[in-house]
């Protein structure tokens, strides 16, 4: 990898005698970690653990991912370590206990959303955000998997949150930026700098903060992150912010084994990762607290006229029991499709829905036609899950993988049920049994694309877990 020359040369800059060190940091193959979903998996691996996350790991390698039904499932979601420092700014700066608003306005493709989702109670609410479409999907699909039943995933421009006014108490602005940090790990990235675009990435962060600012509640939380290093899209922003719209600027408590360094600018702090001095790639973090005073809106004693449908009586009896504790939810009807959302977040969905492009909500139930019902495959992955409910057969990894890429495969029996399909007791999804002929009804945008291996090898991260399959 051969740096561009105005970049290394600020580097020194800002560096000092411990370029060399970071020079050769961004030459060595970067680590590997995962975030462990603990409603799904709530065992303790033996990895050495990321110190500012309780939840996530290093591996020792990088395994075939995709070969790991687990990460289909949602057990767990493969993130860059550094990033999951998101966790030390909401534990020291929030209540999670209290039921809050959250926006991830910059989702895709969803690493810090599933995060938060797994932070905040489930009296919350996670409005996971990406304004290009087909990342959107993306996001929809990583939220699925994780399986909260608390998320809302839209599909808007920053500008339009100016329709929620005061309606997050905290804001993550995960911003889209010049990405140096991810150097070593992103050649493209390496292509595509310059300092034109740099200032160009700045300045649309601006932009987007502004776009954004107005629907944070008074004593609201902001935190902001990039990936990259330079000063104008960190610091400076913030600091520029701070300024404009007279926010307090916040700091964390950091243990030095962490080796994150601390900045200051204009009275503002932020926290730089480096990959000489951590364990991770490059990343910028910053906290600010929106001043003034939050005064709820006056209710409206009109009759309101909602957007969500609730669903029948005679169709929520139907699937009712399909969740461990249905009485904490509201169940609603888009058209053939009855989903589960948070009952006391009915209010706040229904806003949403009425002023934002949303594209996922809850937990997608099933699929009712008259007497014929589906259950869909969100529920499956579903936190709220009642797997009693349903037939399930477990499966060998093969089998597993077979399925997961949406072939055929073989079952026992004769039946005409719905069977819930699972490896290591962790969902994957459904099929239908109808006589002897099982159909597999994964859906089709998620299947695995890649041909297996002749020699399946599980290599689990568990460093006991190592299984091999001649087939
Ligand atoms: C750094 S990535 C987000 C990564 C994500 N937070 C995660 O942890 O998985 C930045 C995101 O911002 C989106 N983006 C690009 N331009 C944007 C804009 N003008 N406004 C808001 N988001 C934008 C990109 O599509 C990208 O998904």
């Amino acid at each position: 990898m051969e740096l561009p020359q105005s970049f290394a040369q600020r580097m020194k800059g800002q560096l000092g005698l411990d370029y060399t060190r970071f020079e050769e940091a961004l030459h060595q193959p970067a680590p590997t970690s995962i975030r462990l979903n603990r409603n799904k998996l709530p065992g303790q691996p033996s990895l050495p653990r990321i110190p500012w996350t309780e939840t996530g790991f290093y591996l020792p390698e990088r395994p075939q991912f995709t070969l790991d039904p687990r990460l289909h499932a949602g057990a767990y979601y493969v993130q860059e370590a550094s990033s999951m420092f998101l966790e030390q700014a909401l534990r020291q700066h929030t209540d999670l206990s209290q039921p809050l608003h959250v926006l991830d306005l910059c989702g895709a493709p969803g690493g810090k959303s599933t995060h938060i989702a797994s932070l905040i109670s489930p009296d919350s609410l996670l409005v996971a955000n990406e304004v290009i479409r087909s990342r959107a999907s993306i996001l929809a699909e990583n939220v699925t998997k994780w399986g909260s039943g608390n998320v809302v995933v839209t599909n808007n421009d920053p500008r339009d949150f100016s329709r929620l006014p005061e309606f997050f108490d905290v804001m993550v602005v995960d911003a889209p930026c010049s990405g140096e940090g991810m150097f070593r790990k992103d050649p493209q990235a390496v292509n595509e700098w310059s300092d034109e675009n740099v200032n160009l990435c700045a300045q649309r962060q601006q932009r987007i903060l502004m776009d954004v600012w107005d629907s944070l509640r008074p004593g609201g939380l902001l935190i902001y992150s990039t990936c990259t290093w330079n000063l104008a899209e960190n610091e400076q922003n913030i600091a520029w912010l701070a300024d404009q719209e007279k926010a307090q600027p916040l700091s964390l408590t950091l243990d030095p084994a962490w080796r994150v360094e601390a900045t200051s600018l204009n009275g503002v702090s932020g926290y730089r990762f480096y990959p000489h001095q951590v364990q991770g790639e490059g990343f910028f973090l910053a906290a600010l607290r929106k001043t003034g005073e939050y005064e709820a809106p006056q209710r409206s004693t009109k009759k309101k006229k909602y957007k969500l449908a609730l669903a029948g009586k005679k169709e929520q009896a139907l699937v009712n029991d399909w969740l461990v504790e249905p009485y904490r939810f509201a169940w609603v009807q888009h058209g053939e499709v009855i989903s589960a959302i948070p009952e006391n977040l009915f209010e706040e969905l229904d806003e949403l829905y009425q002023n934002m492009h949303v594209i996922y909500a809850g937990t997608e139930i099933a699929e009712v036609n008259g007497k014929k019902l589906k259950p869909l495959q969100a529920l499956a992955l579903s936190q709220h899950f009642n797997k009693a409910a349903f037939r399930t057969e477990e499966l060998v990894l093969e089998s597993a993988l077979r399925y997961l890429r949406k072939e055929d495969i073989g079952i026992s029996g004769n039946s005409n049920d719905w069977i819930l399909l699972q490896f290591e007791g962790l969902p994957l999804g459904w099929a239908k049994q109808v006589g002897s002929r099982l159909n597999n009804y994964y859906p089709k945008e998620w299947r695995i694309r890649m041909e297996l291996p002749g020699v399946l090898e599980f290599k689990s991260w568990g460093v006991r877990e190592v299984r091999k399959l001649e087939r």
